[in-house]
């Protein structure tokens, strides 16, 4: 399903006459439309689920160690602002039979990434999504990123950074399980 982008493109001409400028002028002409599918693209989530995005991508495997996909980038939009906020996804699972398509942890992490989102949400829902499909054992998702409401404005910190994490399972329960994640993305840079 894909709204409609005349009504989001008049509301962002009326953002650009708020502003005090011209809509009419020549660089502007085409902006309301450029503008509103450029944030139908950055918040495309709204249109995806879960089920079609896996595809039946889950595998029957007898692994059973931890199975790490490290630096998934990531951009998504918080929820205050509507500015971008852009890092890294971290996430572990400790199969119990099935695996996941490796594509499909990326796919998983922009679905939730492209809506409006604050961080500790997106990355709950991350973990919850891989725990959904492939009935792991334990998840565990650490995301670091950069906020630009706290770059460009507000208070104007340009290095510091966000770090969530969500641990699920046997995450949640073993310290040495949480540890050996932990060490294995690096978490201490
Ligand atoms: N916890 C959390 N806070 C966020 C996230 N993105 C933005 N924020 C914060 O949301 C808060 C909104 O605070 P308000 O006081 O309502 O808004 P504001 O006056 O624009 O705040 P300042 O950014 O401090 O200027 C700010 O502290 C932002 O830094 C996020 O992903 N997680
Ligand atoms: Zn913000």
């Amino acid at each position: 399903m894909t709204l409609p982008l005349d009504d989001l493109a008049g509301h962002y001409r009326a953002i650009i006459e708020g502003l005090g400028e011209n809509a009419d002028r020549e660089g502007l002409q085409d902006t309301p439309m450029r503008a509103a599918k450029a944030m139908q693209f950055l918040t495309r989530g709204y249109q995806q689920n879960l089920d079609e995005l896996v595809n039946n991508a889950v595998f029957e495997s007898a692994m059973d160690e931890m199975v790490v996909i490290q630096d998934i980038e990531l951009y998504s939009m918080c929820e205050h602002h509507m500015l971008p906020f852009i890092g890294k996804c971290h996430i572990a699972y400790l199969p119990q039979g099935k695996v996941l398509g490796l594509s499909k942890f990326a796919r998983i992490v922009d679905m939730y990434a492209r809506r409006l989102q604050i961080q500790e949400n997106l990355t709950r829902q991350i973990a919850e999504a891989v725990e959904n499909v492939t009935g792991a054992k334990g998840v565990a998702v650490v995301i670091e990123a950069q906020h630009m409401c706290m770059m460009m404005r507000g208070v104007e910190k340009q290095n510091s950074r966000m770090k969530t994490s969500m641990m699920l399972g046997q995450f949640r329960k073993s310290q040495a399980t949480r540890s050996e994640f932990l060490n294995l993305i690096g978490n201490h840079r």
